[in-house]
Order: structure tokens, then C-alpha cells, then sequence
């Protein structure tokens, strides 16, 4: 009953009111509305074929397309370098302009990635950065429907490890220059394109050293792009069209390992309590406790007012009203796992070992518990919070690695980078008519470049529904081919965009 009446009291003072507007400045989004492309982003029959075979099975220069090499990260110090190596080759010998190109320097770094510098013409504008990577996670083939580094075509869609995440990206940004040389274009703002070969295992070897080699040459950079958030359709139960999220926060990181050593002995007169039962407890305590709700904090609540017409009622007005209604909206973000995900610092618990034999109270058990960090709070404070839980001095805690969640990049009407995504997501997809922040749930390269540029942006240019969420680092990972020639028409549009607007910059750099 009193909720009702809240409801209805909110309701009153919203018609009294009007429903919220946001207040937009022209600026930046203005001088982009106007920018086209100089050249169109229009490939001829023979070059759609060319790019899928490049991407899937490639019959003219090799006998494999870049899916088919299974550049596998296993760890970050077991990762298939053969593979690697291979596809090094491969990539220089399907996009031979870009090798040859005397604008454009390659270089190889950490042995596997790759570095590419696009001198533009106009050195006085700040360069920026396309990023993706070249390894995949392990795919055993139990449960796929075709092998996966077969590459295979199959009713309009590219099967295999890496077809969403993220070779098509890689490969994608490589084809889209290919074309652009091809058609005499010389980028006037400088460029680099960094494709690191250890993203899925910390990126260390890959990012982390392009990062640090282009720290060194004092490279700042006006934005950078990498792969992390899409078009997402059907994550929000009753939102009605797909949206475009940008995420311009990224979560951190942390992967603990709890321990508890006992005395071990015989099975036939165990202790009250044994080490897998102590643990086993403390884990327990760790996943029935959630971390706290820290709605309101992070870029969330923008996202869902640019998002609240697209809902019917009453959720339309509730969002529009979230200085109101927050408490519910809070506790309704909880009941799904991906925007529990999005709300809170998520505990998920990923391993656990102990004991050796049937009859052996174990010594040791050790489980690792992997936390993903929201954005408003850091590794100190919820390693506290952690403490707190388990609350049992028999439970060593081993913080095995641990990073805090990455700055929000700007999102405003100046913000080069976002405004350019932006712009390109309405020309290429001119049906998705929302674009939002956002965070990215998982970790990306970007992170690595955090010293470079305050502006980092994840977007990847296609449709993502849940079913296809559960193929990347999943089964049956799959892209539509005409999907894949959207993405190079979304990086052949954006690497002209990226010249077509004009913004002062505090910092000029010559490559
Ligand atoms: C209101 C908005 C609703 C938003 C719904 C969000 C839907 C999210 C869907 C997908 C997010 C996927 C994130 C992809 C990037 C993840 C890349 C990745 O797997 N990275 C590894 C890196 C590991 C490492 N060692 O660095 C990881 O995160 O584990
Ligand atoms: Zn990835
Ligand atoms: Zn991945």
C-alpha cells in the first residue's frame, strides 16, 4: 500500500513537473552531423569475397584464413607461438598495400604483436589508436557443431574460435585500411593499430609493451578504440530496439586465493572440522554475501535515462525519474546476473582443490575466488570488505593478481572519440537510434594504454544477443558474414571520420 502510494505521489509530481530532457549542447556533435565520408563505403562483389576468404578460409595465397590458425592462449606464459607466428605471416601476405605502404611502419613487439604507425598528413593533429588481439581462449572441439578453426561457412554465418572475439576485429581494421589504400587514401590524422597476441592472459608480453614503447617515444593519444561493448539487443528485459553502449568505464580486477593448511591423517577419526570444510565455508559465506549495490555511482544511470523512452509504461517514467525512484531501480538491476554484474563488484568463485586420496583428511585445500570491481571502488577497499566475510583466521588470503577498475573516459559533446564512435554507430547502423555509456563487465587491452589517453572507448560494430554472449569464450562462436563486412565498413568510415573533424588539443606529437 505505501509503495502505492509513493508510486502514485511520483507519478503526480512527474506530470506536474514534465518528464525529464537532457540538455544538449551542439558543439562537437554538431561539426560531426555533417561529416561524410569522402570516400564511399562500397566493395565490389569480388572484394566481399576477398574479405570472408581472408577472415575464413582463404583459398588464394595460403591454404588457412586467419580463423583457421589456432592462436591459442593458454596462460600468460604457455600461449601457441607457432600460431602465433603464423598468423604474423599470414596478415602480411593478405594485405600486401598495407606491408607496402611507405606511410606505414610495422613493427613486431613482445615476439607475436604487432604495431602498425599511419603517419598522417597532418601532423599537427593528436594521433589515436585501433586496438584488438590476435589470441583466442582454448577451444576443445566436445560440443561445437563444426571444428572450431574450421572457419567453416554455414547458412550466412563464419563458425569458429575467434569469430566475435576477436579476429574480426583484427582483421577487420587491417581489411578496412587495405581498401582505403587501395582507393589512394592517405589518412591525414595519424594512427596506430596495435594488435596484441596475450590479451586473454593479462596482455603483459602484448599491450603492456606496445604501451610502454609508445610511452617512450612520448605518444599521447586523443582517444582509443578496442573491442568490450556492441549493439546490444535483448540484455534489458522490455527495452524495446537494440542500443548502441560505448563503454567508457571498465571494471577491475581481482583474483584471490584462499588456503587453509591443517594436519593431515587418517579419514577413519577426523577432526571436527577438515581444511576442504573450512574452506568450503568460507567460500560459501563469500558467494551468500554479495558486495554492495553501488547504483548511482558509474556511468549505469546515464546509460538507463538515455534509455528510458525506449521502455513502455511505467518504466518509462520510473527511469526518467531515478532521482525518485533509485531504490527500486537498484534492487530490480539485481535480479539478472549481467546487470547484477553491471550494479555491484561481482565474487565468482572459479576454482577449487583439495585432497589426494579417498581416506586422506588433506593438508591443504585452496580455492581462487575471481572479483570484477565496479567502477566506484578500488582493490583495497574490497579486499576489506572480503576480510570482513570470511571473518576466520584459519583462511589465508593470497592476492594472486589485482587491478583497480579503469578511469571513466569522457562521454560529453567534446569528447573526439566518443562523438566519433557515435556518429559513425547513426551513419552505419542508421536504425539504432540510441547510443549510451557504459562499462565493460570484462577486461580488455585498453587498460594497458591508460597512460597514454584519457579517452578510451570499447566498442565492437555489431548486434550482440544473449545467445551470441554464450559464444564468446564459449560454444559454436559464430559471426554472419554480412556482420563482418559491416565491421570493415564501420572501421573504412571511422578511419575518415577520424579526418574529418577538426578539435584544438592541448598536446601535439610527430611521429
Ligand atoms: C544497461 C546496460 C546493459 C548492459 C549489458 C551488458 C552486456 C555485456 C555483454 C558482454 C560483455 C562482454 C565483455 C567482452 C570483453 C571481455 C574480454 C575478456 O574476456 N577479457 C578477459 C581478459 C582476461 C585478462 N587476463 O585480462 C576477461 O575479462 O577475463
Ligand atoms: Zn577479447
Ligand atoms: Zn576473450
Amino acid at each position: 500500500m505505501a509503495r502505492r502510494c509513493l508510486y502514485l505521489l511520483a507519478l503526480g509530481g512527474v506530470l506536474l513537473l514534465g518528464i525529464a530532457t537532457f540538455s544538449r549542447s551542439k558543439g562537437l556533435r554538431r561539426s560531426l552531423r555533417g561529416a561524410a565520408s569522402r570516400i564511399p563505403s562500397q566493395f565490389s562483389e569480388e572484394e566481399r569475397v576477398d574479405m570472408k576468404r581472408r577472415f575464413s578460409i582463404s583459398d588464394c595465397l595460403t591454404l588457412t584464413g586467419a580463423i583457421q590458425i589456432p592462436t591459442v592462449s593458454f596462460t600468460s606464459e604457455d600461449y601457441n607461438t607457432t600460431a602465433l607466428a603464423e598468423f604474423g605471416e599470414y596478415i602480411y601476405k593478405v594485405f600486401p598495400t598495407v606491408f607496402s605502404t611507405s606511410f606505414i611502419q610495422h613493427e613486431v613487439v613482445g615476439g607475436y604483436s604487432h604495431l602498425f604507425t599511419v603517419q598522417g598528413s597532418d601532423p599537427s593533429l593528436q594521433p589515436y589508436l585501433l586496438l584488438a588481439h590476435i589470441d583466442v581462449v582454448p577451444a576443445p572441439a566436445e560440443g561445437w557443431k563444426v571444428p572450431p578453426f574450421s572457419g567453416l561457412e554455414h547458412d550466412g554465418f563464419i563458425w569458429g574460435r575467434g569469430t566475435l572475439d576477436n579476429k574480426n576485429s583484427v582483421m577487420a581494421i587491417l581489411q578496412a585500411l587495405e581498401l582505403l589504400l587501395i582507393r589512394d587514401y592517405i589518412p591525414q590524422r595519424p594512427f596506430f593499430i596495435a594488435l596484441g597476441h596475450d590479451e586473454e592472459v593479462s596482455g603483459k608480453n602484448g599491450a603492456r609493451k606496445i604501451s610502454t614503447l609508445l610511452q617512450a617515444r612520448g605518444v599521447q593519444l586523443a582517444f582509443v578504440v578496442d573491442e568490450g561493448s556492441f549493439i546490444l539487443d535483448g540484455f534489458i528485459p522490455n527495452v524495446k530496439k537494440p542500443f548502441a553502449q560505448i563503454a567508457v568505464a571498465e571494471k577491475g580486477s581481482i583474483n584471490l586465493m584462499l588456503q587453509v593448511n591443517v594436519t593431515p591423517g587418517h579419514s577413519s577419526a577426523p577432526q571436527k572440522e577438515t581444511s576442504i570444510g573450512i574452506l568450503a565455508a568460507a567460500v560459501s559465506r563469500l558467494e551468500q554475501t554479495p558486495l554492495p549495490n553501488m547504483f548511482g555511482d558509474g556511468p549505469l544511470k546515464t546509460t538507463l535515462e538515455l534509455l528510458a523512452n525506449e521502455f513502455s509504461f511505467p518504466t518509462n517514467i520510473i527511469l526518467s525519474n531515478l532521482w525518485l525512484f533509485w531504490p527500486f531501480v537498484r534492487r530490480f538491476l539485481e535480479r539478472n546476473h549481467i546487470t547484477n554484474a553491471l550494479v555491484r563488484t561481482t565474487t565468482a568463485l572459479t576454482m577449487f582443490n583439495a585432497g589426494i586420496k579417498v581416506n586422506v583428511i588433506p593438508s591443504v585445500a585452496q580455492a581462487v575466488v575471481n572479483f570484477r570491481i565496479h567502477p566506484a571502488q578500488t582493490v583495497q577497499e574490497v579486499l576489506e570488505l572480503v576480510k570482513n566475510i570470511v571473518a576466520d583466521d584459519r583462511v589465508q588470503l593470497h592476492v594472486l593478481s589485482a587491478f583497480d577498475p579503469e578511469p571513466v573516459s569522457p562521454s560529453d559533446n567534446q569528447a573526439l572519440g566518443y562523438q566519433l564512435l557515435r556518429h559513425t554507430i547513426h551513419s552505419v547502423f542508421p536504425e539504432v537510434s540510441i547510443v549510451a555509456p557504459g562499462t565493460c563487465i570484462g577486461n580488455t587491452d585498453s587498460r594497458h594504454y591508460k597512460n597514454l589517453s584519457n579517452g578510451i572507448y570499447r566498442f565492437n560494430p555489431f548486434y550482440l544477443r544473449p545467445q551470441d554472449f554464450t559464444g564468446i569464450h564459449g560454444l559454436n562462436e559464430k559471426i554472419s558474414v554480412q556482420a563482418y563486412e559491416t565491421h570493415v565498413k564501420f572501421i573504412f568510415e571511422l578511419i575518415q571520420n577520424a579526418d574529418t573533424v577538426r578539435v584544438s588539443v592541448p598536446h601535439v606529437h610527430e611521429l
